[in-house]
C-alpha cells in the first residue's frame, strides 16, 4: 500500500511566518483562504473587485490585487479556473515570481499541458484536495477533512515537499490522509474521474434512469426520488463502509438486481469507451478541445449548460428540494450563482 501522511507527522513550522497568497476565492479558494487562516497561517487572498472580492471581505480575510498579493507572498497558491490560468500567471503573478518562491496549484491542468512554465529558481508543487471546495471548507468546520494529493514538480529551495505537507494539513487534508503523486498523475486521474465517474458519468447515468422511468409514464416526482434523490443515501453508505456495507443495508432483492442487472448497463462497452477517454486525456486531446473552446467564447459550454438546466429532473429537483429545508439544515448552502 503506498504510504499516505496524516497530521500528527507533519510539521507546519516549515510554512509558520511565511506569506501565503490565495489567488481566486471561488470553491477551492474560499475554502483554502478560510481554513488556513483559522489553522494559524498568515493568508492574504488576491483577487480582481467583483463578487468574489466582496465575499471575501465579507468573510474577513486581507484582500488585495491579484498582483499586490503576488508581490508581498513567499508562496502563491494559484485557483482560478484552469481555463484563466495562464493569462493571470504571464500578467500579475509571473513578474513577482522571485527566486525562493513557491508556487502552488490545486491541479496540474497547466504545467501538465504546458501552459504554464515557471522559472527553475521556484518551488512548484501542487496540494488537490480530493472533493470539491466547499466541502473542503464545510468539512474542516466540522472537525473533519477531505483527503487530498500532493506532488512537487520542482524543488529549488529543498523545502518544497515540507511545505506542501504542511500546506495540505492547514487546509484540513491531512485529517483525511495525503497521498504523494506527479502531476502527470495527478492531473490525468482527475480528469478521468470527473468525466467518467464523478460528474460525467453520474449525471448521465441518473438523467438516463429518470429519461427511462418518464418516458414509460411513471411520475416525475417519483423518478427524481428513485433516482436522484436515493443515489446519495446509497453512495452514503458506500463512502461509510465500502459497497458491502451498502449491500447489507439493501434487501436481497435489490442487492440480486444490483449483479444481474448492473452488468447489463455497464458492460464491456462501457469500460471500453472509459479507456478512450482516458487515452484522449492522456494524448492531449481533451485539454486541446478545452482550451480552443475557451479561446472561442465558449459556445458549445454554453449550450451545454442551458440544456442541463432546463432538464425536467431540474425542475421536479427544484420544487421538491423546497419542501425538504432539512436537506441543508446547519450547512452552509452551496447556491448556483
Ligand atoms: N472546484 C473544486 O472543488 C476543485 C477545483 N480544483 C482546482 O482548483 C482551481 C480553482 O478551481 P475552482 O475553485 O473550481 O474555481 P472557481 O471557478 O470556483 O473560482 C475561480 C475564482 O477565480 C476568480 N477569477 C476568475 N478569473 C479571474 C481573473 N481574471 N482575475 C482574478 N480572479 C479571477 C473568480 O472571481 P470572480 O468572482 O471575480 O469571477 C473566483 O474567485 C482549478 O485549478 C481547479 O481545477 C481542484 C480540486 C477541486
Ligand atoms: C470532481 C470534480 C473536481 O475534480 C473535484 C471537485 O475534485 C473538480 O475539478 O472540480
Ligand atoms: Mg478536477
Ligand atoms: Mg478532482
Amino acid at each position: 500500500m503506498s504510504k499516505m501522511y496524516y497530521e500528527n507527522e507533519i510539521n507546519e513550522q516549515v510554512l509558520q511566518g511565511k506569506k501565503i497568497a490565495i489567488i481566486g476565492y471561488g470553491s477551492q479558494g474560499h475554502a483554502h483562504a478560510l481554513n488556513l487562516k483559522e489553522s494559524g497561517f498568515d493568508v492574504v487572498v488576491g483577487i480582481r473587485p467583483g463578487k468574489s472580492y466582496d465575499a471575501a471581505k465579507e468573510d474577513g480575510v486581507e484582500v488585495k490585487s491579484v498582483a499586490e498579493a503576488a508581490a508581498e507572498a513567499d508562496v502563491i497558491q494559484i485557483l482560478l479556473p484552469d481555463e484563466r490560468q495562464k493569462a493571470v500567471y504571464e500578467a500579475e503573478i509571473a513578474p513577482h515570481l522571485t527566486p525562493g518562491k513557491a508556487l502552488m496549484f490545486a491541479h496540474g491542468f497547466n504545467v501538465h499541458f504546458d501552459q504554464i512554465q515557471p522559472p527553475a529558481d521556484v518551488d512548484v508543487f501542487l496540494v488537490a484536495p480530493k472533493g470539491p471546495g466547499h466541502l473542503v471548507r464545510r468539512q474542516f468546520t466540522e472537525g473533519a477533512g477531505v483527503p487530498g494529493l500532493f506532488a512537487i514538480h520542482q524543488d529549488a529551495t529543498g523545502q518544497a515537499r515540507d511545505l506542501a505537507l504542511a500546506y495540505g494539513k492547514g487546509i484540513g487534508s491531512a485529517r483525511g490522509g495525503l497521498l504523494e503523486t506527479t502531476f502527470a498523475e495527478e492531473t490525468v486521474t482527475d480528469l478521468f474521474g470527473e468525466q467518467a465517474v464523478l460528474c460525467g458519468g453520474t449525471t448521465e447515468l441518473v438523467k438516463a434512469g429518470f429519461e427511462t422511468l418518464v418516458e414509460a409514464g411513471y411520475q416525475p416526482e417519483l423518478a427524481y426520488f428513485e433516482t436522484l434523490h436515493e443515489l446519495k443515501l446509497i453512495v452514503d453508505l458506500m463512502f461509510e463502509g465500502g459497497m458491502a456495507t451498502m449491500r447489507y443495508s439493501i434487501s436481497d432483492t435489490a442487492e440480486w438486481g444490483d449483479y444481474v442487472s448492473g452488468p447489463r448497463i455497464i458492460d464491456a462497452s462501457v469500460k471500453a469507451r472509459m479507456k478512450d477517454v482516458l487515452t484522449d486525456i492522456q494524448d492531449g486531446t481533451f485539454a486541446k478541445r478545452w482550451i480552443a473552446e475557451n479561446e472561442n467564447g465558449r459556445p458549445e459550454y454554453t449550450k451545454f449548460k442551458e440544456a442541463g438546466a432546463n432538464h425536467q429532473i431540474e425542475e421536479v429537483g427544484e420544487k421538491l428540494r423546497a419542501m425538504m429545508p432539512f436537506i441543508n439544515q446547519g450547512k452552509q448552502k452551496v447556491t448556483v450563482k
